[in-house]
């Protein structure tokens, strides 16, 4: 197949962002754009279509990336496995489907760093024009049902939203025992607060109850434009540019690719936008002569631009499972496990009933003041005491003191989330193989509880290792380098543990199932956690948008800097993690960079 050489934009990536983009900007029918994806089309795949299918495609080259982090030294030197989506809709087709939007607070962090224009405010604005959430048609039959405040939902975007068939007894469980523990009920977690504990929603279409992701919001509807050239199977190799060296800013004049066994060139005659994601697209940059020189030179790439923040300041969300045997054995995703349970549900699918169309539901997000009490403040002291050694010792840049400071205040506000709880209706200790794997005890049915680390003090690093595009970059997310990152998730585990001692899951519990009872101390606990921690699937910040000399990647524009014409547009670009799952943050970024490059404000 031949294909046009030159386009007003050429997209790398056709993922959540990259679909995105390509969608608004071929609203003008005199631009043209070319999105070239990696992956498959993989569309109208049962696999990705069908809800209640957690981790099913992980490991799937035709889905999933499935890197894997370079050992862990605090983490008992163990790799991690990262899935990311691969194909179009990237890692929108492949995630969970929880619809969660940060605190408006960590958002208006972006401003404070030195991004105008990026705060609550903007948020909300294109979070909105996202999304079309439906109010449930059916009522709310539980003890606890779904509320919500129609006007900060979306009412006409392409992502549709609802509420998941969830697991009543379950849920009824987690929110009365929560409510015993003094967590407030949050009336609808979409409005910048999310502190307390609350029923989510989900990103599926209640038409037909299916995935309601990039790929059908976005691209499906805007397939047939004429303006519009999506190649699959591309793999970007590097962005070229019209100057070797220059004093001024670059101008990239397009990107080379693989595609059927060659090395082939696209041109831009605009721009060309990275949204490979924030594992892919620092890699993409530094194979075009972009990053820290040290980096660049052993791997005998040529330093076009300097810039040391590229894949530096990378966070990561570390996750944790504690899981339960729970009386009565309750319908659950465990009972999928059961094929006459798995036949008669998927029969009840069909005919748009049944608990295929589940989704997680009950979530909290817990200052560290609610976890803990009486040991907050003893180690908000010892962390700020550490910290302020490693200040003393000179080894902590100032835009790094800058982040740090910033999240101490969240730490120490007790109105701001530290960690998220949230519960799985299934047994999840080990995330890589969730169903795949079989419960502890066939038969029976488990509930986890899932403690997630919202905003690390660790920071790490995602770096090329070859000039090879198709390799894998060394991802080093620097796993608990410090402790309060580790001790934070003690403190979850100790709590869930509280929760256990608390009606009506008290009565409910017939057992905990991992750690188990032998696991009593807090150095058993930790033990615990670096052996088993997975990862939420959130790493972000390697392409952070910051100032310059706060070694940034992107201006508040999204623009690399040294350049004219190169963006990048995924989560890559937020400097600063947010308590939340990421992806309505994502929608939000590419919706505003639309207008950004579109020259709307
Ligand atoms: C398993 C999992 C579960 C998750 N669960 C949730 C959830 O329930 N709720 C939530 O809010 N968030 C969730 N997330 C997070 C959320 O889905 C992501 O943060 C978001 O989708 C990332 O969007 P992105 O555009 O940055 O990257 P992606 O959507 O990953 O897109 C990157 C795209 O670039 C392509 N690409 C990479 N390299 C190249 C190259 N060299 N050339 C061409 N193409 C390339 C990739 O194949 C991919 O399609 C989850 C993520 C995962 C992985």
């Amino acid at each position: 197949m031949s294909h046009q050489s030159e386009f007003d934009y050429v997209i790398v990536g056709g993922g959540t962002a990259g679909l995105v983009l390509a969608s608004r900007l071929t609203e003008d029918p005199s631009v043209s754009v070319i999105v070239l994806e990696a992956g498959e089309p993989n569309i109208a795949q049962p696999e990705i279509m069908m809800p209640a299918q957690y981790a099913m495609t992980f490991g799937n080259p035709k889905f999933d990336w499935a890197f894997t982090t370079v050992k862990q030294k605090f983490s008992n030197d163990r790799e991690v496995i990262w899935s990311r989506g691969k194909g179009l809709g990237g890692s929108s087709g492949l995630n969970f489907y929880a619809w969660i939007k940060p605190p408006a607070a960590d958002i208006d962090a972006f401003e404070k760093l030195g991004n105008p224009g990026w705060n609550w405010v903007e948020f909300l604005k294109y979070t909105k024009k996202s999304e079309t959430f439906h109010p449930p048609t059916e009522p709310q039959p539980d003890a606890v049902p779904q509320t919500w405040d129609a006007s900060i939902r979306g009412t006409d975007g392409p992502i549709h939203t609802t509420i998941p068939v969830h697991h009543h007894v379950l849920d009824d469980l987690f929110q009365g025992t929560m409510e015993n523990l003094g967590v407030p009920r949050v009336e609808d977690p979409y409005g910048g607060n999310i502190t307390g504990r609350w029923l989510a929603n989900a990103n599926l279409d209640p038409k037909d109850w299916t995935r309601s992701y990039a790929t059908t919001g976005y691209y499906l509807p805007a397939r047939e434009r004429p303006n519009l050239t999506v190649i699959t199977e591309a793999t970007v190799a590097r962005v070229l540019f019209n100057e070797k060296h220059s004093e001024k800013p670059l101008t990239a004049s397009g990107v080379e690719y693989l595609h059927a066994g060659k090395k082939c060139t696209v041109n831009a005659k605009r721009e060309v936008i990275l949204c490979a994601g924030a594992i892919k697209s620092p890699q993409i940059l530094e194979l075009s002569g972009i990053g820290r020189p040290e980096i660049l030179s052993n791997i005998g790439v040529e330093t076009k631009i300097e810039l040391p923040g590229v894949g530096e300041n990378v966070q990561e969300h570390s996750f944790i499972g504690v899981s339960y045997e729970i009386a009565g054995s309750p319908p659950t995703l465990d009972s999928f496990r059961d094929p006459t349970y798995a036949a008669e549900a998927k029969k009840l699918y069909e005919q748009g009933l049944g608990p295929q169309r589940a989704g997680l539901s009950s979530f909290s997000f817990l200052p560290l003041s609610t976890v803990n009490p009486h040991e907050a403040p003893a180690l908000i002291d010892a962390l700020d005491a550490n910290l302020e050694k490693q200040k003393q010792a000179g080894s902590v840049p100032k835009w790094l003191k800058e982040q740090w400071e910033l999240q101490m205040s969240v730490l120490k506000d007790d109105g701001l989330p530290d960690i998220e709880l949230l519960l799985f209706p299934g047994h999840l200790t080990l995330c890589w193989l969730m169903l795949v794997q079989a419960a502890p005890e066939q038969g029976k049915t488990y509930m986890t509880a899932i403690l997630i680390l919202q905003h690390p003090f660790s920071r790490g690093t995602i770096h090329a290792t070859s000039t090879d595009p198709t390799a894998n970059p060394a991802i080093d997310p620097h796993y608990f380098e410090n402790d309060f990152d580790l001790e934070l998730l003690v403190q979850g585990v100790k709590y869930t543990r509280k929760l256990a001692q608390t009606e009506p899951f008290k009565s409910a519990v017939v057992k905990e199932a991992d750690p188990g009872a032998e696991c009593v101390t807090d150095e058993q606990i930790r033990e615990y956690i670096k052996n088993l921690h997975g990862t939420a699937w959130h790493a972000l910040g390697s392409c952070s948008m910051l100032p310059r000399s706060k070694n940034g990647v992107v201006d508040p524009e999204l623009k690399v800097y040294g350049t004219t014409n190169l963006r990048v547009v995924d989560l890559s670009v937020v400097p600063l993690h947010i308590a939340a799952h990421t992806q309505t943050t994502v929608y939000v970024i590419a919706e505003k960079a639309a207008d950004i490059i579109r020259g709307r404000k």
